[in-house]
C-alpha cells in the first residue's frame, strides 16, 4: 500500500534536481514533504503528477487519472465566480448549494462566492482553490504550499476541512513549515 519512486533522477538543462532519490508515500494517509528552497519538492510533485517525466528511475503504485492538486499559482479562471470555478471539476449531481456549503466551511462568505475570482484576496483564492481539489472523488491530492496567505485562525480553519474531507485518501503536503506535520498527523519526508 505505498506508492514508490526508486532511483529517480531529474535534471533541468543539465542541471541536476533530483539525483538518484528513492522514498515511499503511504497511501490512505497525509504525508508532509519538506526541503528547502529549490530542492525539488514541486518537480517531484510534477513527476507524480505524470506532467513531468524522470530522465532516470520508476514510480509505482501510482494512478496518475486518481490525483487532484493545488499548485501554487490557483490556477483558478479569473472572471468566473467560485461556485463556478468549482462547478467546473464537478459531475452535474453536485450542486451549487453543496458547493457553497463547502467554501463556507473555508471561511469565504455567501457574498464572496458570488464575486468574480479576481475580486477575492489571495487567500481566499487558496481556499477556492483547495475546495476545488477536495470536492472531487480523487483518491489523491497533492497540496503545494496550502497555507501560503492565510492567518492563523483561517489556517485552523482550513485544517479541519482538509482532515474531514481527506479521511481514507493519499494527501502529500508541501510545506515550509515543521509545525505542519503535527497539525495534521502526517509522516515527514524532508529531501
Ligand atoms: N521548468 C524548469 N526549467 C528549468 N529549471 C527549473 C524548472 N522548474 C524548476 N527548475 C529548477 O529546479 C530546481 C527545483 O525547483 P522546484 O520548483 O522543484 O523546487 P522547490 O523545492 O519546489 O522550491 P520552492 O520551495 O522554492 O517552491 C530549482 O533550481 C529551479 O530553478
Amino acid at each position: 500500500m505505498t506508492i514508490t519512486l526508486k532511483e529517480i533522477c531529474k535534471t533541468y538543462d543539465k542541471e541536476p534536481v533530483l539525483d538518484h532519490l528513492s522514498l515511499s508515500i503511504s497511501k490512505g494517509q497525509t504525508t508532509c514533504l519538506m526541503g528547502s528552497s529549490g530542492c525539488g519538492k514541486t518537480t517531484l510533485a510534477n513527476l507524480l503528477l505524470g506532467l513531468l517525466k524522470p530522465d532516470k528511475g520508476s514510480i509505482t503504485g501510482l494512478d496518475t487519472s486518481q490525483i487532484a492538486a493545488v499548485f501554487q499559482e490557483d490556477r483558478l479562471c479569473e472572471n468566473l465566480n467560485s461556485i463556478k470555478n468549482i462547478a467546473i471539476v464537478c459531475p452535474k449531481s453536485v450542486s451549487k448549494k453543496q458547493i457553497l456549503t463547502h467554501l463556507l466551511e473555508v471561511g469565504l462568505t455567501e457574498t464572496d462566492s458570488m464575486k468574480p475570482v479576481s475580486e477575492l484576496s489571495g487567500g481566499m483564492k487558496r481556499r477556492v482553490a483547495l475546495v476545488r481539489a477536495l470536492i472531487t472523488s480523487n483518491q489523491m491530492i497533492i497540496l503545494d504550499e496550502p497555507f501560503k496567505g492565510l492567518d492563523t485562525t483561517t489556517k485552523g480553519q482550513v485544517i479541519a476541512y482538509i482532515k474531514k474531507y481527506t479521511q481514507g485518501k493519499t494527501l502529500l503536503i508541501i510545506t515550509h513549515d515543521k509545525e505542519d506535520v503535527a497539525l495534521l498527523d502526517a509522516q515527514l519526508i524532508e529531501l
